[in-house]
């Protein structure tokens, strides 16, 4: 397979997901070389957690298209690690999701990610999979419950 670039824009800071929550993270992020998902995490300067994520072959579902399953893949890990590095220890319990365009397999898409309330135990952090210019592919809503450190 080609070079994928997933370098991040001017002021973004790598971000290094197995140091903060251990090596398990493998569903979408843990295949660099491979075919199905090619994950890069950084902090925007406001510290939310963003990622250039390419999308392989092997995520396809619609001819050329990513499937809607590794879409929720992706927002459920990412979401989920948006949480957790800003400092709450959670599970997933609910993501909300809205495909609003077919996503091009083979290309870097974004995620953005806000963590919106924090509730008690329940945070809510709302993301989306865009092209990072204008084009919004995939909205989602993720209700994370804090838990014992694990
Ligand atoms: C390591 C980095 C990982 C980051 C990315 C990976 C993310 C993941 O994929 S995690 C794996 C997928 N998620 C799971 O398997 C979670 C399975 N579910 C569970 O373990 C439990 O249901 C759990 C922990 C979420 C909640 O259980 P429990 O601790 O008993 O909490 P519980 O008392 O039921 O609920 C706490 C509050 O959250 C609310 N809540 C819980 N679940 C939901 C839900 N699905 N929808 C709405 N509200 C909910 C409750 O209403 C309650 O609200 P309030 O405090 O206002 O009364």
């Amino acid at each position: 397979m080609s070079e994928v670039d997933l370098s991040g824009e001017k002021g973004w800071q790598p971000f290094d997901a197995p140091a903060l929550v251990g090596s398990s993270l493998r569903f979408v992020s843990g295949d660099p070389e491979g075919d199905r998902f090619r994950v890069s995490y950084y902090r925007k300067p406001d510290s939310a957690l963003v990622a250039r994520i390419w999308f392989g072959p092997e995520t396809e579902g619609p001819p050329e298209h990513a499937h809607g399953g590794s879409m929720a893949a992706v927002l459920d890990e990412v979401l989920g690690l948006a949480a957790w590095s800003a400092g709450y220890a959670i599970v997933v319990a609910n993501l909300n999701i809205n495909f609003r365009c077919l996503l091009p397999i083979m290309q870097v898409v974004q995620v953005d990610t806000e963590i919106v309330s924090v509730d008690g135990r329940k945070v809510l952090v709302r993301g989306k999979i865009w092209d990072g210019q204008e084009k919004v592919y995939t909205e989602a809503d993720c209700l994370c419950i804090e838990i014992q450190a694990v």
